[in-house]
């Protein structure tokens, strides 16, 4: 089968990351796909749609006889009923953290594993911040880590001390939700730790 399982169409580091961590060996596929969200669509469908087009515009780059499946994600961050993607500057980062800062939010984050079929998975998790005071804010983003991430923030870096509480996915904060992937990765026929179908058999 080659020396990987499966392809991964992500530019983000996290979601390499989080793939490695469970075994899994993938080349890169470089999409682009534009992601804006439509006026009447929930976060949930927003999501789930973007995660399935990142996968299948991945697809369509690969030879008609390639069956390996292509992964795509998408991660937002869900408050009252705002949707906060990645911050374009510096005045929406401090403004989402503000919008964050002493209460909950919910992260969702989909994953989309194509081959001949097309397989979604959604995951929702609960991240209560501390309040957070404005210098603060400010110096966070001197630091350089609310650029290219959902809601301003990254859960593994400096962030992990605004939160309070979590419910849910750390992973799937992070970007790709862990279980959710393998899960759709053994529906797909490819195991964990790199063999395939051999996971779970004795369940
Ligand atoms: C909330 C949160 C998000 N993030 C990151 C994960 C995602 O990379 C990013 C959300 O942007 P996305 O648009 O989901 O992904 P991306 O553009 O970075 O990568 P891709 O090429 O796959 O489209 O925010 C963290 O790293 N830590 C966090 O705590």
């Amino acid at each position: 089968m080659g020396e990987f399982e499966l392809y991964l169409a992500s530019a983000s580091p996290r979601r390499r990351e989080l793939l490695a961590q469970i075994g899994m060996r993938y080349q890169l596929l470089n999409v682009s796909i534009s992601e804006i969200r439509l006026d009447d669509e929930t976060a949930e469908n927003y999501v789930r749609r973007v995660a399935r087009d990142k996968a299948r515009a991945g697809r369509q780059l690969l030879a008609r006889d390639d069956s390996r499946p292509v992964l795509g994600a998408d991660t937002v961050v869900m408050v009252d009923d705002s949707v906060l993607g990645k911050p374009r500057d510096r005045a929406e980062a401090l403004s989402m953290l503000q919008q964050l800062s002493g209460r909950e939010h919910q992260v969702l984050s989909s994953v989309a594993l194509i081959d001949s079929e097309e397989r979604l998975a959604l995951n929702r998790t609960q991240v209560s911040f501390r309040k957070l005071g404005r210098v603060e804010c400010e110096r966070y983003w001197d630091t350089g880590e609310c650029r290219d991430k959902a809601g301003a923030y990254a859960i593994q870096g400096y962030a992990a001390a605004f939160v309070r509480e979590l419910r849910g996915s750390y992973s799937g904060v992070m970007g790709l939700p862990l279980y959710e992937t393998a899960q759709l990765l053994q529906q797909a026929g490819i195991g964990l730790f790199g063999n395939r179908n051999e996971w779970s058999q004795d369940e």
